[in-house]
Formats: structure tokens, sequence, C-alpha cells
């Protein structure tokens, strides 16, 4: 008779899924905009309840989507949650996030010119953040480590009229 595998060696079901979901599953390529006003401080958008990692706060953006271009998502989401245009904007800093249950890669752009007033379409509570308190702003995990990239251009955007 084969040898069978020591069930006390075997993992969990619940950990094969997961690590299933993980391994087969692309990560989501996800653009988000850093957009700052007059005063430097830089607008953040509060995760919706049923959504992945509600009451989270996040930088407004979302998935690109297929065939899109990174700038035309982010113009795309841009315009759908806040109604801003988005003229010009760069790429700033841009990693793979791992959460337990899925991947992210989170491409932030520093919106360099838009036009419209940012208000909120989609339901989404917003609010300017100096970017000094993003430490304590409640910022989504993968959101963290970009607050560096922001710190090194907030003096740029003070000095520039968008
Ligand atoms: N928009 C955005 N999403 C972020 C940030 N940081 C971060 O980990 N995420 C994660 C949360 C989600 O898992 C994913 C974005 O998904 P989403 O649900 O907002 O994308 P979407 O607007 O295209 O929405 P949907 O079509 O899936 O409803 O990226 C961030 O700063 N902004």
């Amino acid at each position: 008779m084969a040898d069978r595998p020591d069930r006390t060696t075997r993992p969990p079901p619940r950990f094969t899924r997961l690590l299933r979901m993980i391994v087969q599953r692309p990560p989501a390529h996800v653009l988000a905009g850093a957009i700052f006003d007059e005063q430097g401080r830089v607008l953040i958008a509060q995760r919706p309840p049923g959504k992945h990692l509600a009451g989270g706060w996040e930088f407004p953006g979302g998935k690109l989507e297929p065939g899109e271009e990174r700038i035309e998502a982010l113009q795309r989401e841009l315009d759908e949650e806040l109604g801003i245009t988005v003229h010009s904007a760069e790429p700033l800093i841009c990693y793979e996030h791992h959460y337990p249950d899925r991947r992210v890669v989170l491409d932030l752009w520093l919106v360099t010119k838009y036009t419209g007033t940012p208000q909120s379409l989609e339901g989404q509570p917003l609010q300017w953040v100096a970017v000094n308190d993003l430490e304590k702003a409640g910022l989504l995990d993968a959101d963290k480590p970009m607050i560096p990239a922001l710190q090194r251009v907030e003096g740029w955007a003070l000095g520039c009229k968008m």
C-alpha cells in the first residue's frame, strides 16, 4: 500500500484555498492620484462599506481596465469618483503590496494639472490632509510606504498653482 501523507503535516484546507488564490490570481493594477491643494494638503477618500478594506483611507482611484493606458485609467477614475478632469499627471511611486487575501500593484501618480472641484460622486467621505498627518489618517497598509514620496513632492505642490 502506498504511503499516505501524514494528516498532521498537511496544511489546513483554509490555508490551501488562500494560498491557491494568492498564487493564481494576478495582482490588481490600481491607479491612484495624489492631488494637492494650495496649502500642500493631499486628498484622501474612505473606502465604502461592503468593499474590500472598507473603512480604510486611500488615494482616489481604481483598477486599470483591459486595453487602457495608465493615464487613461487615472483620468477615468478621478472623473467618476471626484468629477475632476486631469490634464496632466506624472508617475510618482509604484509597487506591489500583498494583503492576506489579494495582491495589488499600487501605482500612485502626482496630479499636476486638473480642472473642477473634487467632490464625492460615489458617496465616499473625502478629506484634505497635511502630508505630515498622513501617518495617523488611517491609510490602507499599501499606502503607508508612499508617505515619504509625498513628502518629497509636497514643497513642489506648495509652490505650484495648478
Ligand atoms: N483606489 C485605491 N485602491 C487602493 C489603494 N490602496 C490599496 O491598497 N487599494 C486597494 C483596495 C482594493 O483592493 C483595490 C482597488 O479596488 P477598487 O475597488 O477601488 O477598484 P475599482 O474602483 O476599480 O472598483 P470595482 O470596479 O472593483 O468596484 O486596491 C489606494 O490608495 N487607492
